[in-house]
């Protein structure tokens, strides 16, 4: 019997059902999602309009290279114009986090002509060789060295330390909140220095939004709480709707520089992805996504913060819209096993943080459940503590 390799840690559970905020297991529990497939899953499980633009395209034409045109393609563009990153009218899709941040490196490399690339501490921008090697945590890194560089990690949210980024540097890529490195959203004086001295020195920008992107934060694009424009934004999660799909952005006077061969991908841009991006595109627009995440993530996290944020081992509730987390001064792992005892799925971010990633459609109701699950969670980890 062939088994499926456990790079991830087993959550004991078999789900056979989802649907917009919620998911069902083999025993019909209902569980409200907040961990959405790493938060892929932030326009709701399942949602309507992407479906039925996914079923309309798998009965036309599945498979099929970008050098053909399609009529769907065209409707994506014409879908995702006043979505796009300011001033980037160029679009390439490809299938993942991870590649969306390589071939945005690449772009850097060459239109810089250089090698250097600045990252952050705490970052986490994938697993293959070049977002690996712009990735902080060690422990994924290390196995693999040599990976790309030269690579220096800054501290993150310190204006100071970006006095070493010099005119050897092609690319600063930096998270406008860091998801995987503990939800933390990075200071406007901050993202303001970035985008003053990559301009100074002559490299790039890049905005990795694969998991603040396309409205989570409140704005289409995080970078947009900030004011500045980056060169290149780096998109996926939510732009399919949970369509595996992930996009790069760029202005015109960047793809003028590109050509034929400098990336490719077989399937990337492939027309079920591309009727998963105009679909979700269409749905942000006309529920008005980000001003409701903006919204209703303010409330929930003033009621995280009302609730939870005496409890002696809650350090902080932080986030920006729909992207929200938990720090403790404890392990968080037995309170996110507490949360899914009581049917609220989340996952870890950094080594102390809960997150929380949680589709737009979560009402008040399912913020108080969320609260109430994890009160429990923190009272026994408190408890676990206290006693041993
Ligand atoms: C900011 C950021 N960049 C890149 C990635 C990698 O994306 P993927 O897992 O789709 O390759 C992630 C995944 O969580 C991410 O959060």
């Amino acid at each position: 019997m062939m088994k499926y390799l456990e790079l991830y840690k087993s959550r004991g559970l078999s789900i056979v059902k989802a649907k917009g905020q919620y998911a069902w297991d083999n025993e019909g529990n209902k569980f409200l999602d907040l961990h959405a497939g790493y938060g892929v899953a932030f326009l709701g499980h399942r949602n309507d309009k992407v479906v039925e633009y996914i079923k309309k395209q798998l009965d036309e034409v599945m498979s099929l290279t970008t050098a053909f045109d399609t009529p769907i393609r065209e409707e994506m563009l014409k879908e995702l114009d006043p979505l796009k990153p300011d001033d980037m009218p160029y679009v390439f899709l490809l299938n993942s986090g991870t590649e969306a941040v390589e071939f945005s490196l690449k772009i850097a490399k060459k239109i810089t002509k250089r090698k250097k690339l600045v990252a952050f501490k705490n970052s986490f921008h994938g697993r293959t060789a070049g977002s690996l090697s712009v990735t902080w945590n060690k422990k994924y890194r290390e196995p693999f060295e040599p990976l790309v560089g030269p690579v220096e990690f800054l501290e993150y949210n310190n204006v100071d330390a970006l006095k070493s980024i010099g005119d050897d540097v092609a690319a600063v890529i930096v998270e406008p909140v860091q998801g995987e490195g503990g939800v933390i959203p990075a200071r406007l004086d901050f993202i303001k220095a970035i985008r003053e001295i990559t301009k100074d020195k002559g490299a790039f920008m890049i905005a990795d939004e694969v998991q603040t992107g396309f409205g989570r934060t409140g704005k289409v694009w995080a970078y947009q709480h900030y004011g500045v424009i980056p060169d290149i934004v780096a998109s996926a999660k939510a732009i399919g709707g949970g369509f595996p799909v992930s996009a790069v952005f760029v202005p015109e006077w960047i793809a003028q520089k590109l050509e034929e061969g400098d990336h490719g991908t077989t399937y990337g841009g492939n027309p079920l992805a591309v009727a998963a991006v105009t679909a979700a595109a269409k749905v942000v627009k006309e529920d008005n996504v980000p001003e409701q995440a903006a919204t209703k993530g303010d409330m929930f996290m003033k009621l995280l913060s009302e609730e939870l944020g005496a409890h002696r081992s809650v350090r902080e509730v932080r986030g920006k819209g729909l992207m929200i987390g938990i720090d403790l001064k404890l392990n968080p792992g037995l309170a996110i096993k507490v949360l899914q005892d009581n049917k609220v799925l989340s996952l870890k971010a950094g080594i102390t943080t809960i997150r929380f990633l949680s589709p737009y459609l979560i009402t008040k109701e399912d913020m108080e459940w969320a609260v109430n699950a994890t009160r429990k969670g923190i009272l026994e980890t408190e408890g676990k503590t206290s006693s041993s």
